[in-house]
């Protein structure tokens, strides 16, 4: 298969480049800038791509292996990427005089990368973020792009087929920087484009065969999307070596556990083990505040519970989960600059080091809408595989500080009837607010205010509604939600929860907050 390689230089929107080759059909994969000669060449690329960075060339030990030009494969340099093969390819990088960022224009001239995608103005819009700039260019390059404050905004080596733009083509601000990237993977490259779910099907069935052999698995089962998909998957590869195993941690949505089991009795004919463990975990937990904390005790207690299941089955060597590629990605080892742990996601990083079971990730490669679209291609009905995802702590993260059955059981009605009006009121192409936002959930926050109903005094707790719109739920909006589906919500709760006398409507945005509360 052909495939493209980006090296990371440390950009804020890497994971863009990768999203936008893969919405090409093409497979690519995202690897931290001081990848090795030995692994590029293994890897095998059809084409290279360098990212941005936060760094400047001439003085930065962020520093790729120069070996890469020599392939005789085509490389796009952008921004950082741009610089460093000016740098390294005998040009010349200077700090400007001032930092250019936001929207620029682009005048441009014939090259292989733009023809066609300007009018007749010759102009491209573009989104700058940098301070430095190529100011002299390597030998056997020209200059077929420029903006008044950057005279080098695009270069080019037709006879290599290296090329370079300033400007990010992966963000949205770069009105054609979408054709851009596919004139390069699709026609500079030569990259046909058949990385589609459909045809990935039989090589991720063929590898996870290869991997486990007559081994059984046992996969942690959400009824979230990736750990149906996965559950989809593996039962295909391999049927009744399969297990699965449901946990009901006492934290789940009003009806889950039953829906879930359900739903798969229904649609896959899997093997499903429904643990109850709610007083494990529920005692566990009692008396802690800290959201880290909390989550810890979560996690280690899921596996707590996979191991113990495990020991139930005869041949039982692997644990399946539904990681996927960003939970990768946002872990990656490699980069210099060590990302801030914000919040540790259960599965990723909080498995212990003493565990017995071999992870089995078949969608450790995939994107979120690459692993719907996998569903789809798997049979799976639309409401399983567009469901708003749940994170595995479930009402754990959602119920502030020190968790209590109490409050659970509070907060389960209270984000029951937000998703059932969710998905009643509709918008005027027929659209309901369930599938026009990514995620929806209510939040409990354990302060109390005082209320009046039916002319007596109340002192109850609060609810907190939050609704946003993300494609990667990296970054998210608020959702605008229509005043009266608020209003509707914010009356049914009141009347129909006893302890809840007020609800709030989250108006912030990741970043700076982030989509769970805690
Ligand atoms: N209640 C649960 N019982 C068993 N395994 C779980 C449970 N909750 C989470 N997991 C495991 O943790 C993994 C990560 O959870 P995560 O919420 O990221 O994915 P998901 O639930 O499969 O999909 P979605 O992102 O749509 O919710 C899941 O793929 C699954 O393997
Ligand atoms: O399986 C999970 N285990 C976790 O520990 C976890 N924490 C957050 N999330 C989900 O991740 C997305 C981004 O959430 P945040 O903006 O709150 O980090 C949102 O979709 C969250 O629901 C989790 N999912
Ligand atoms: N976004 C980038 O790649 C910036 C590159 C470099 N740090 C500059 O400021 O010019
Ligand atoms: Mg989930």
């Amino acid at each position: 298969m052909d495939k493209i390689l980006i090296l990371d230089f440390g950009s804020q929107v890497a994971q863009l480049i990768a999203r936008r080759v893969r919405e090409a059909h093409v497979y690519c994969e995202l690897h931290p800038f001081d990848m090795s000669l030995a692994d590029i060449k293994a890897f095998n690329p059809s084409g290279i791509i360098l990212s941005g960075g936060p760094n400047s060339v001439y003085e930065s030990d962020y520093q790729a292996d120069t070996g890469l030009l020599e392939l005789g494969v085509p490389v796009l340099g952008i921004c950082y990427g741009m610089q460093w093969m000016a740098h390294v390819m005998g040009g010349e990088v200077t700090p400007g005089n001032q930092r250019e960022f936001g929207y620029a224009e682009v005048a441009i001239e014939p090259n292989r990368l733009t023809d066609g995608l300007s009018d007749d103005s010759h102009m491209l819009e573009v989104w700058m973020s940098h301070g430095d700039k190529v100011a002299k260019l390597p030998q056997g390059f020209d200059v077929v792009g420029h903006t008044p404050s950057c005279p080098i905004a695009i270069m080019q080596n037709p006879t290599k087929n290296f090329y370079g733009v300033q400007f990010h083509p992966e963000v949205t601000h770069t009105i054609k920087g979408r054709e851009l990237l596919n004139r390069f993977v699709l026609d500079i490259c030569a990259v046909k484009p058949s990385w589609t779910m459909p045809n990935y099907i039989d090589e991720a069935i063929a590898k996870i065969r290869e991997q486990v052999g007559t081994d059984d698995v046992i996969l942690g089962l959400s009824g979230g999307v990736d750990s149906s998909v996965a559950a989809a998957l593996i039962h295909r590869a391999i049927g009744d070596q399969l297990t699965c195993v449901f946990v009901d941690h006492g934290l789940l949505r009003l009806n889950e556990g039953k829906m879930v089991m359900d739903m798969f009795a229904r649609n896959l004919g899997v093997k499903v083990i429904h643990v109850d463990a709610s007083v494990d975990f529920m005692g566990k937990l009692a008396g802690e505040t800290d959201p880290e904390k909390k989550r810890k005790i979560i996690g280690a207690e899921f596996v707590e519970v996979f191991q113990r299941e495990s020991g139930k089955l005869t041949n039982a060597k692997w644990l399946a989960q539904g990681t996927i590629y960003p939970d990768v990605i946002e872990s990656a080892g490699g980069k210099k600059n060590k990302a801030h742990a914000i919040k540790s996601h259960h599965n990723v990083g909080g498995l212990p080091e003493d565990m017995h079971l071999q992870l089995l990730e078949p969608l450790r490669d995939l994107f979120k809408d690459e692993v719907r679209e996998l569903g789809v291609a798997l049979g799976l009905p639309r409401e399983m595989v567009y469901r708003h995802p749940f994170p595995g702590p479930g009402l754990g993260v959602r119920i502030l500080g020190e968790v209590k059955a109490e409050y659970a059981d509070l907060l389960r009605r209270a984000d029951d009837i937000f998703i059932q009006e969710l998905r009643n009121f509709k918008d005027e192409q027929g659209v309901s607010w369930y599938d026009k936002t990514s995620q929806a959930f209510a939040v409990f926050l354990p302060v109390k205010s005082v209320g009046v109903m039916g002319d007596g005094r109340t002192y109850d707790y609060v609810v907190a509604l939050r609704a946003v719109i993300t494609n990667d739920f990296m970054t998210a909006h608020w959702a605008h939600l229509p005043y009266d589906l608020l209003g509707t919500v914010s009356n049914r709760i009141i009347n129909e929860v006893r302890g809840i006398n007020r609800v709030v409507y989250d108006v912030s945005g990741k970043p700076p907050a982030t989509i769970e509360w805690e």
